[in-house]
């Protein structure tokens, strides 16, 4: 097993180029299912759970081929062709290593009129149902069971779901984009109220939208689809928008070791409440380029631990703070001035970090969804353990400003959703490399 190295205390300096982001090349891979004329994906991010995407649809007959293409040096381009679907179903094997493969229920529902998806179950972050996913797929006619750990769904009979209006609980990103999906297909029209705002929603509408697909008011909290009788491929190959959530994490590690980076293809408009509160906390963060266009940057100048201070937050849907941004932030806010009250408020078991980043020398209660931060600390290398993606990025930044060393272990979290974090860093001027568990260095306590 893998695990990270940090000697920490150096600040970061230079370019690094922002992969394509995660929760939007999921669902378009999944998208492909949708029709059965082939989908080109481009800036596809090298990510684990990209990799298990693609198991997953090649499982249900899926063939994808790697495309060259040197318009996205920063990842990949997939071709994908979803002509024949002659097993629609996600088993548990897959399932259990990555939630969002519930993303391939929608889609084969629709298309092929009935689906076998494993039920995701709980994570370290949270119980995270799909309970939305079901209730809005049940309200387009189908039939659901869940027997033996599967949901077990078929649409009604002629084989086409009906259009409905499905209004959430709460606002669900996948929900929103798995009945978006779905409903593209669909006999009539289906209105989504409470839609999710994200930008990865809007990317995935906006594909969609290029297969063929009636969609209107994505980027709202109404999404009307127009169901049509099949998608097609687009005319050309989708450019998944850069991952924010990748460009915050290099934004917080800045922030906290200090030094000056520019982020290349990071958009500034995606991550607006992040750049608020890094202002807020004495990090300057300059938008570069077109907006939406790979020529977009940010630069980051940041003067270090000893000029910051410390920021309270509290995680909420977009276009405000995103919860998978508060581990990073919390461990720059463990070496910052002054106190922060941070509160979850989407997941509720997303504290996993705080009792490694004490191992670290960090000060932090918890009380319920509350984390109250003591800045200033004077943070010591030590051994922790990743429990989840964004907790493992949450290490690696204690341990880039840690002294002496730090050894991160169960990387195969930070991997799911970050293209070699340690090479990007280290090209950036950290003393971080990947080892094999057990492999010895001197310098370790
Ligand atoms: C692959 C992907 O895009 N993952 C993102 C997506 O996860 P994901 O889509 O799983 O998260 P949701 O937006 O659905 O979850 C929001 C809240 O709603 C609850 N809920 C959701 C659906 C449901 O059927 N029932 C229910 O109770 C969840 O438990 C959670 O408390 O959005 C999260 C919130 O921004 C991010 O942290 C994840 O990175
Ligand atoms: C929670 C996350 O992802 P997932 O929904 O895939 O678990 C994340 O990206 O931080």
């Amino acid at each position: 097993m893998d695990q990270l190295l940090i000697r920490g205390g150096r600040a970061l300096h230079g370019e690094v180029a922002i992969a394509g982001a995660k929760n939007a090349a999921l669902p378009e891979l999944c998208a492909a299912l949708l029709s059965a004329e082939p989908l080109t994906l481009a800036n596809v991010p090298r990510l684990q759970d990209v990799a298990t995407m693609r198991k997953l649809l090649a499982h249900m007959g899926v063939q994808a081929e790697r495309l060259d293409d040197d318009r996205c040096p920063a990842g990949e381009c997939w071709r994908l062709d979803a002509a024949e679907l002659p097993r629609p179903e996600a088993p548990y094997e897959l399932v259990k290593t990555m939630r969002a493969a519930i993303l391939a229920l929608g889609p084969l529902l629709a298309r092929c009129g009935r689906a076998r998806v494993s039920l995701p179950g709980g994570c370290a972050i949270g119980s995270r149902p799909v309970d939305q996913h079901i209730k809005g797929l049940q309200a387009m006619g189908a039939t659901i069971r869940v027997e033996h750990g599967y949901i077990e769904a078929e649409a009604p009979a002629g084989g086409r779901l009906k259009g409905a209006r499905i209004t959430t609980d709460m606002v669900t990103v996948t929900g929103t984009e798995n009945l978006m999906m779905a409903a593209t297909l669909a006999e009539g029209t289906t209105v989504l109220e409470n839609a999710a705002l994200e930008p990865e929603v809007t990317d995935l509408a906006e594909l969609l939208i290029a297969m063929g697909a009636r969609i209107t008011g994505h980027g709202t909290h109404r999404i009307t689809i127009e169901g049509v009788a099949a998608l097609h491929a687009p005319a050309q190959p989708h450019r998944i928008i850069p991952d924010r959530i990748e460009a915050g994490t290099f934004l917080c590690a800045v922030a906290a070791t200090g030094g000056e980076v520019r982020l290349r293809g990071a958009r500034a408009g995606h991550l607006e409440a992040v750049i608020e509160k890094l202002a807020e906390a004495g990090v300057a963060v300059e938008a570069l380029g077109t907006p939406g266009t790979p020529d977009e940057a940010l630069q980051v100048r940041s003067p270090g631990a000893a000029g910051l201070k410390a920021v309270g937050f509290r995680t909420r849907e977009y276009p405000a703070f995103p919860t998978d941004m508060q581990a990073q932030f919390m461990a720059m806010d463990c070496v910052a001035a002054g106190t922060a009250v941070i509160t979850e408020t989407i997941f509720e078991n997303r504290y996993m970090h705080v009792n490694e980043l004490l191992r670290l020398g960090a000060a932090i209660e918890i009380d319920g969804h509350t984390a109250v931060v003591r800045g200033g600390a004077r943070l010591s290398g030590a051994t922790v353990m990743a429990t989840d993606l964004r907790a493992s990025a949450s290490l690696v930044i204690a341990g880039l400003v840690a002294e002496g060393t730090t050894r991160v272990d169960r990387i195969y979290h930070l991997d799911r959703g970050y293209d070699r974090m340690e090479a990007k860093l280290r090209a950036l001027g950290a003393d971080i490399e990947r080892v094999k568990a057990g492999a010895a260095t001197e310098d370790l306590a």
